[in-house]
């Protein structure tokens, strides 16, 4: 892989002490920090002790950078290897398993023998400390079993935070953290009793802890951090710190404390707080780092390029992004740059019960090993008892699997990957799952009660944010019985409701934007919703105007009549024939019985050809002869009856074209499309437009009610409705800018123009249309049309009429 010249710069940094890159998700960021070990080691560990150390926030993470760039050894660089023997000066290391080591020498110095506790016994401990503490503070209603949950994390969140005396606590901005009990909406004000309590409880059950014998995970590395504080531990030269938002302070200054300065050493943060998922982070959640002593002024680098997913994928991610206006104003927030790749965008399915999900993903999952191994596929779940129950039901159904925790995963292998949601960052496969993205799970709704509601939507969706953007190529998301409330912040029309398919996921159109209303007898019914989404997919995604889609379409079969739901018909000449028909079944009801009736439907005509079936959930699309197909087609120009008049509009104001149709019936209605798009533009808002005259006659000095027709257009398309006039062209001057005779021009009024713009001028009382080129104090009207000389004229004796923005082709 050939760096880009930023991602080189940042590997070949001259080193000068503390420095940091932050970077959007698959930006490179592993990728440089690996890099830069290689470049620092050859020139800049110039004394026998230099070491470098590279940090990794977790051992699935640190497997899989060791299995990356093993795999890039063998294609790249064959020193990469020495990485990781153990004779190498270069140490790749967890934190855990950093301070862990760390802690073992702290007991053995000290002489103590401590072991780390679960949370179940926290929990009991901590309810103790809590009834001891109350004794002393009994107006603290916060101090109550009912509250342990929230008072344990917020001892943990202490600890991690390295909040060793009571000022420091009472002074403390609790960022990430918020109020505490809901029923009385406490503050944990500032020096308040309320926190000189909860540094109490902290105390009592700390003490209590150590007598039996155990430490808190977050206790213990402060412990650690003691032990390398205490002794002499600086001994790293370089140190590299990956997915460094994450990291709690006590763990950042652990490392502060391994870290050896020298004229020529480094210590490199890499992060994105965009990716911070964890509450008790100390940088990720926006503090500078000067908070932890260090002044990134001028020392800071930033990747926005994000080479690992696909444009449309990043996309649907950033959506979510777009709806949390803390991530976005965090300082070292960085927006992420598309690179031009492109794929298939992502799926998102809603189902009725885990095991139709499970169905799914079986089936999805058969299908897709055709193109991808099973190593390159990922199931992501919130939380492991799901994963576990998932990898049950695959290998029942012989697909096998591996669920990636811990110890050492074979990512290698020939099974299908199933990792948590907090793991898999830092990871990428080609093909991600992210599963039972319900109500409940994400956000997870264990702290509803505790804490704010706001600062837990960020990190969750954060949480997301992270398993979307781990998908190389395809990325399927899915929810059983109530979906996750962040899906609906991802726009419709960057998800797909299957594989190869155009159709968007269902989504409830409210009564008022109903289409066909005169023909429904019943508005309230459950199919109805079902139908209206999919005439609006018809219209929207595959470009059939309404015209061509009837309902209630009736199919006589032998002596028995039918009605299908929905029709779409096409136009051959005078004659209309349905070429799709579809049968919907209320939300979720199953498509079983639709199915069938859409293949006895097939059956009685014979001119329809494809054959659509959805309950909103399921769809499933056949050809006449019933055999699945991937989509249905979108609707081509041929398809349309001549009860339109169609022309072609150049817009000037754009660039762009557009095959701009009126209703022979009626000129009010128009329909407009890209050309070279099959997809019809929604019309929000249209200008009426005069047409008042020819070009030879100009415009008139004054706006005039008098006029011989009316053009209808997108309002957008003109600049102000009341300033802009239709005129018909009468030369052929202009052909070679594609306006001809007969052809009509839309003209804004104005007085000025800018140069190579085509105006209409009035020279010695007469109008003209030409292209203006200003030159000092004349004024060339340029001719489009080899026949015609440039007219040179001194600019007092030109008047600027109008600017054409438009043209309606003949
Ligand atoms: N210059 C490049 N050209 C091509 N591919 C690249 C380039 N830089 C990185 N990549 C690829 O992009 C993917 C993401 O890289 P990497 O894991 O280093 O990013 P990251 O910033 O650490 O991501 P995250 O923060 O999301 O974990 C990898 O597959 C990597 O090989």
């Amino acid at each position: 892989m050939k760096l880009n010249v930023e991602q080189r710069r940042i590997v070949e940094l001259e080193p000068s002490g503390q420095m940091l890159v932050k970077g959007v998700a698959g930006s490179g960021k592993t990728t440089v920090a690996i890099r830069r070990i290689n470049f620092l080691k050859t020139n800049y560990c110039h004394e026998a002790d230099d070491q470098i150390l590279l940090v990794t926030y977790n051992k699935t993470l640190l497997n899989y950078i060791k299995f990356q760039y093993e795999r890039l050894a063998d294609a790249e660089e064959e020193d990469f290897q020495q990485f990781f023997a153990s004779n190498a000066n270069v140490e790749i290391s967890t934190i855990d398993a950093l301070m862990f080591k760390a802690f073992r020498a702290y007991s053995r110095r000290k002489g103590v023998k401590l072991e780390i506790s679960n949370t179940p016994m926290e929990r009991q401990v901590l309810i103790e400390a809590i009834h001891e503490v109350k004794k002393s503070y009994p107006n603290v209603k916060l101090l109550s079993p009912k509250n342990s949950a929230f008072l344990l994390d917020e001892v943990l969140w202490m600890e991690s935070c390295l909040i060793e005396d009571i000022e420091s606590y009472q002074n403390m901005d609790r960022i990430g953290r918020a109020s505490g009990d809901s029923s009385t909406p406490q503050k944990l004000l500032k020096n308040s009793e309320l926190r000189e309590a909860i540094f109490e409880l902290l105390r009592v059950f700390t003490d209590k802890m150590e007598k039996q014998g155990f430490v808190t995970f977050k206790r213990m590395n402060l412990l650690a951090l003691r032990q390398v504080q205490e002794v002499n531990a600086k001994r790293y030269t370089h140190v590299i710190i990956d997915e460094s938002q994450d990291l709690t302070r006590v763990q950042l200054e652990f490392l502060k404390a391994l870290y050896k300065e020298k004229p020529y050493s480094s210590l490199l943060f890499v992060a994105d707080n965009t990716q911070s998922i964890y509450s008790h982070s100390w940088l990720g959640k926006g503090r500078p780092y000067t908070t932890i002593g260090y002044d990134m002024s001028g020392k800071s680098r930033a990747l926005s390029k994000n080479y690992r997913t696909t444009t449309e994928i990043s996309t649907a991610a950033f959506d979510l992004i777009e709806a949390d206006e803390t991530i976005r104003s965090n300082v070292d927030f960085v927006k992420p740059a598309l690179i031009d790749r492109h794929g298939h965008p992502p799926i998102y399915r809603f189902f009725t019960t885990p095991m139709k999900q499970q169905a799914f993903l079986v089936d999805e999952i058969r299908t897709l090993q055709n193109d991808y191994d099973f190593r390159e596929i990922c199931l992501v779940a919130r939380s492991n008892r799901l994963l576990e129950s998932l990898a049950v039901g695959l290998e029942a159904e012989g697909i096998p699997t591996e669920v990636l925790q811990g110890t050492e995963p074979n990512f290698e292998s020939g099974k299908v990957k199933l990792v948590t949601m907090h793991s898999i960052k830092g990871l990428e496969f080609k093909v991600i799952f992210l599963v039972d993205l319900n109500q409940g799970v994400i956000p997870n709704d264990r702290y509803t009660d505790l804490e704010d509601q706001k600062t837990v939507d960020s990190d969750e969706r954060k949480l997301l944010y992270v398993g979307m953007t781990r998908a190389n190529e395809l990325l399927y998301m899915s929810s059983v019985k109530k979906p996750s409330k962040f899906i609906k912040e991802i726009q419709r029309k960057h998800l797909r409701m299957k594989k190869d398919c155009a159709l968007r996921p269902f989504e409830s159109i409210s009564m008022s934007h109903y289409q066909f209303t005169d023909q429904l007898t019943d508005l309230h019914s459950r199919e109805e919703v079902v139908r209206q989404w999919v005439l609006r997919e018809l219209h929207e995604t595959y470009g059939y105007p309404y015209e061509l889609l009837e309902l209630e379409y009736p199919v006589q079969k032998f002596s028995q009549r039918g009605y299908c739901d929905v029709a779409a018909t096409i136009y051959s000449g005078e004659q209309a024939t349905p070429l799709l028909f579809i049968e919907v079944k209320q939300f979720g009801a199953g498509i079983e019985d639709g199915l069938k009736q859409l293949k006895s439907y097939l059956e009685a005509n014979t001119s329809v050809r494809f054959g659509l079936v959805t309950d909103g959930l399921e769809v499933k699309i056949i050809d006449r002869n019933g055999e699945e197909v991937q989509d249905i087609p979108r609707c081509r120009p041929q398809f349309l009856p001549e009860t339109k008049n169609t022309k072609r509009y150049l817009n000037l104001k754009n660039g762009r074209n557009y095959a701009y149709a009126t209703a022979l019936d009626n000129e009010e209605v128009i329909e407009v499309r890209e050309e070279d798009t099959e997809v019809y533009l929604q019309v929000h808002e249209k200008a009426t437009v005069p047409l008042i005259g020819n070009v030879a006659a100009g415009l008139p000095t004054l706006a005039t009610e008098a006029y011989e027709a009316k053009i209808i257009v997108p309002k957008d398309w003109v600049f102000t409705a009341k300033d802009t006039f239709a005129l018909t062209v009468t030369g052929d001057s202009m052909t070679g800018a594609g306006i001809d005779k007969g052809d009509t021009v839309i003209v804004h009024r104005q007085t000025s123009a800018q140069p190579n713009e085509i105006i209409i001028a009035v020279i010695d009382d007469e109008a003209t249309m030409k292209k203006y080129m200003p030159m000092g104090n004349d004024v060339l009207l340029m001719a489009e049309n080899t026949d015609y000389e440039p007219i040179l004229m001194r600019s007092e004796d030109v008047r600027i009429n109008g600017k054409v923005i438009g043209v309606l082709k003949k």
